[in-house]
C-alpha cells in the first residue's frame, strides 16, 4: 500500500480537531472562528499547539529566516522562542465581534523593499496603522531575515505539495466539480468595451509568424470544441486568441503578453485541445501511471482550479480528461483522480512535482507545457520548481515539446530567463502595452497616511453598496485584521490568504462569488488570474511594492470588456518608490494622474527612464533590445520577491 492510501485515518482526524484555533476566519454577519495556522506553517514551524475549540490557541513562533546575507535584527526570531507565543482567549463568536487574544512579541518581518533585515521589531503591528491586533490567538512569527535576494520558502504551493513536510496529513477533499451542463457552461457576459479589443495594437516578433485568425470558425476547431466555445458565450475571439491560437496550432513556442481579463486561458486551451483531438489521445482510462499530453502550471491553487474548470468545460463531451492537482487537499484523493485517467494535467508546482516524484505521472508523452502567469512562475519563488519540472526524468527536451507562456506582465529579466525554456525560434506576442493595465479599469489614487487608511476604506465602501469589492493588503495578518475591522463595522466580509486552510479559502471565494460576502480582503494570493463575475471594485489598501503586482490586482475587475474601478491608497511614507512606475501605468492606460503623485514621482530617485507619456509599447520582445528600458523603472527583482513574501509561502 502506498503511503497516500493511508490518508483519512485517525491522524488526520486529530489534526482537524486541533486545527480549530489560531486566528479567526471571519464570515459576514457573524464572526466564526476557524484555525488559520495552516498545515504549511505546521510543517515548517515545528510544534503547533492547538487548543481546539476556542480561540486564543497558542501558536509557536516561526523561525528566523535569515537566509543568505542579512540577518534580521528583529527580536523574537527564534523558532522556539516563547516570546512569540500568543495569549488569547475570550473571542466571542456569534454575538458580535469581540476579540480577545493578544498577539505578543511578533518578530519583525524582513524588509519588503530590498531584502535587508528590518531593524524594527514587530513591523507587522506598525503595518496596522495604529489599530492593534487583538485578533484571537495567532501564533507569533519569528523574524524574517532578508535573503539577499532569494526567497527559498516563498513557494506556497511547493511547500505543501509533498508528504516530505512533517505534520499531519491534509484530508480535505474539495467539492466535486459541477456535472450539470448548465453549471459547466455558466459564464458572464462580455462587456460594452469588448469590441474595443479590435483596436488594440498587436505586435508579433520572431520569424515567420502564422496568419492571425479573425473568427473562431477560422480556428478549425472540431465540432464538439466549436459547440463548447459557443456554449461558453464566445462569439468572436479576443486579440490574444486571434494571434495565439494559430501560433500554437502551428506548433510554435510562444511567449504571450496580453492585458488582464482578455482571454488568455482560452488562447492556450483551445488549440491544445484541438490538437489532442486531431492527433488522437489515448482515451483516458485507469492506469497505475498516467502520461498526460499537456501540463499546465499556475502559481496559486484557486487559479489552477479555475484553469482546470475551463479546460474541463471546453473538453466537455470529448475523450480528453483534465485533472487538477494542488496543495492543501488530500494527496490520496488527488492521486486517485489522476489515476482515473489524465490527458491534461493542471497543477501548482509543488503538488505536481510531488505526484511526478511518486511515479504516478510519467512525462514521456508530454507535448505541451504551459506556464500561466509565466513571469511569476519564473521569478525567484518558483524558478527552482520550474527547473526541477523541466529536468524531471522523462520530460521531453524543449526541442521536443511545445512550451507556451502567458501573462499580462513580463519584466525583461524574466523574459530573458524564459528564453531558456523555449525553443530559440519562439514567437513573442504583445497585445497592447506589455505590463500595461487594462484600460477598462478606472484607476484612482488617494493620498493617505497609514493611520487614515481605515477611515478612507470605510468612506470608499459607502460608495460601493453591495457591489463586489476586493481589498488587497500586504500581509496575511493584516488581511485577518482588516476583515475583522470591517466585520465590526457591519460590512459582510470574508478573506483569503495563505494562512487559511484550503477549505476556508475555497469557502471564502464561494461566499464572495455569490455575494454572501461582497467584500473580500485578500493578499497577493488572489492578485493573479482569478476571474470572478461582478467584481466592480479593487481597493489597494496597501499598495504593493511592485508595479506588476499592481497591474494584476486591479485586473480582477474590468474583465472581458466590462468596466471596473480601482482605488489605491498611496501613503508617501511607504509608497514613494512605486510612484514613478505607478504614474507610468496610469498614463499608459489613459488615466488621470494626480498632480501630487506626479510631483512625488519626479522627486523620487533611484529610477531612470521616467517618461510617463512614452510610447505605446512600453517594452516588447526583450530580443529586440527593449526600447524603453522598462526594466529600469521597475523595482529590482529582489524587491519584487520580497514584496509578497508574506503570502507566497
Ligand atoms: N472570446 C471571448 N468571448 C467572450 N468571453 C471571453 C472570450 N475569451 C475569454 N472570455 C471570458 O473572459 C474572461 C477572462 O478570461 P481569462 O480569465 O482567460 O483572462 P486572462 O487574460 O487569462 O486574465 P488574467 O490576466 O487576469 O489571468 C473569462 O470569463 C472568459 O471566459
Amino acid at each position: 500500500m502506498d503511503d497516500w492510501e493511508e490518508e483519512g485515518t485517525g491522524t488526520t482526524a486529530s489534526y482537524q480537531a486541533n486545527s480549530t484555533n489560531g486566528a479567526s476566519t471571519w464570515n459576514g454577519g457573524g464572526c466564526q472562528s476557524k484555525g488559520s495556522r495552516s498545515q504549511e506553517d505546521n510543517a515548517e514551524g515545528g510544534s503547533w499547539n492547538g487548543r481546539g475549540g476556542g480561540f486564543g490557541g497558542r501558536g509557536r513562533g516561526r523561525g528566523s529566516r535569515g537566509g543568505g546575507g542579512f540577518r534580521n535584527s528583529a527580536s523574537s526570531g527564534n523558532e522556539d522562542s516563547g516570546s512569540n507565543d500568543v495569549e488569547g482567549n475570550s473571542w466571542n463568536a456569534g454575538d458580535g465581534p469581540r476579540f480577545g487574544g493578544r498577539g505578543r512579541g511578533r518578530g519583525g518581518s524582513g524588509s519588503r523593499r530590498g531584502g535587508f533585515g528590518n531593524t524594527n521589531s514587530g513591523t507587522d503591528d506598525n503595518d496596522e496603522g495604529g489599530f492593534r491586533s487583538d485578533f484571537g490567538g495567532r501564533g507569533g512569527r519569528g523574524g524574517r531575515g532578508g535573503r539577499g535576494g532569494f526567497r527559498q520558502d516563498s513557494n506556497e504551493e511547493g511547500r505543501d505539495g509533498g508528504e516530505e513536510n512533517a505534520g499531519p496529513k491534509v484530508i480535505y477533499v474539495p467539492p466535486p466539480p459541477p456535472e450539470e451542463e448548465n453549471s459547466i457552461f455558466a459564464h458572464y457576459a462580455s462587456g460594452i468595451n469588448f469590441d474595443k479589443y479590435d483596436n488594440i495594437l498587436v505586435d508579433v516578433s520572431g520569424n515567420n509568424p502564422p496568419q492571425a485568425i479573425s473568427t473562431f470558425e477560422e480556428a478549425g476547431l472540431c465540432e464538439t470544441l466549436s459547440r463548447n466555445v459557443g456554449k461558453s458565450g464566445y462569439v468572436k475571439p479576443t486579440p490574444v486568441q486571434k494571434y495565439g491560437i494559430p501560433i500554437i496550432a502551428a506548433r510554435r513556442d510562444l511567449m504571450a503578453c496580453a492585458q488582464t481579463g482578455s482571454g488568455k486561458t482560452a488562447a492556450f486551451l483551445l488549440p491544445i485541445l484541438q490538437q489532442l483531438m486531431a492527433d488522437g489521445v489515448a482515451a483516458s482510462r485507469f492506469s497505475e501511471v498516467q502520461e498526460p499530453e499537456a501540463i499546465i502550471v499556475a502559481p496559486t491553487r484557486e487559479l489552477i482550479n479555475q484553469i482546470f474548470l475551463e479546460s474541463r468545460k471546453f473538453a466537455f463531451g470529448t475523450c480528453v480528461r483534465t485533472v487538477v492537482v494542488y496543495g492543501g487537499i488530500s494527496t490520496g484523493y488527488t492521486i486517485r483522480e489522476v489515476l482515473k485517467g489524465c490527458n491534461v494535467l493542471c497543477g501548482t508546482p509543488g503538488r505536481l512535482l510531488d505526484i511526478i516524484g511518486r511515479g504516478k505521472v510519467g512525462l514521456t508523452k508530454l507535448r505541451y507545457l504551459v506556464l500561466d502567469e509565466a513571469d511569476r512562475m519564473l521569478d525567484m519563488g518558483f524558478e527552482p520548481d520550474m527547473r526541477k519540472l523541466v529536468g524531471s526524468p522523462g520530460m521531453p527536451s524543449k526541442e521536443e515539446r511545445q512550451t507556451l507562456m502567458f501573462s499580462a506582465t513580463y519584466p525583461e529579466d524574466i523574459q530573458r530567463m524564459a528564453g531558456e525554456f523555449l525553443k530559440t525560434d519562439y514567437l513573442f506576442l504583445a497585445v497592447g502595452q506589455v505590463g500595461g493595465a487594462c484600460s477598462d479599469v478606472e484607476q484612482n489614487v488617494a493620498q493617505v497616511t497609514q493611520f487614515s487608511k481605515r477611515d478612507s476604506l470605510m468612506e470608499f465602501l459607502k460608495t460601493t453598496g453591495s457591489e463586489r469589492t476586493m481589498v488587497f493588503v500586504e500581509t496575511k495578518r493584516k488581511a485577518d485584521f482588516i476583515a475583522t475591522f470591517l466585520c465590526q463595522e457591519n460590512v459582510a466580509t470574508t478573506s483569503i490568504h495563505g494562512d487559511r486552510e484550503q477549505r476556508e479559502r475555497e469557502q471564502a471565494l464561494a461566499d464572495f462569488r455569490i455575494g454572501k460576502c461582497p467584500v473580500l480582503v485578500a493578499t497577493s494570493v488572489a492578485a493573479r488570474g482569478l476571474d470572478i463575475e461582478h467584481v466592480q471594485h479593487v481597493v489597494n489598501f496597501d499598495l504593493p511594492s511592485n508595479i506588476d503586482e499592481y497591474v494584476h490586482r486591479i485586473g480582477r475587475t474590468g474583465r472581458c470588456g466590462n468596466t471596473g474601478r480601482a482605488m489605491s491608497f498611496f501613503d508617501p511614507e511607504a509608497d514613494t518608490p512605486l510612484a514613478r512606475s505607478l504614474v507610468k501605468v496610469l498614463a499608459g492606460a489613459q488615466q488621470a494622474v494626480p498632480l501630487w503623485l506626479e510631483e512625488i514621482a519626479s522627486g523620487a530617485h533611484g529610477t531612470t527612464g521616467f517618461n510617463p507619456r512614452g510610447k505605446v509599447f512600453a517594452s516588447t520582445d526583450s530580443r529586440k533590445g527593449g526600447g524603453f528600458q522598462r526594466e529600469n523603472d521597475r523595482q529590482p527583482a529582489v524587491q519584487t520577491q520580497a514584496a509578497d513574501e508574506d503570502d507566497w509561502e
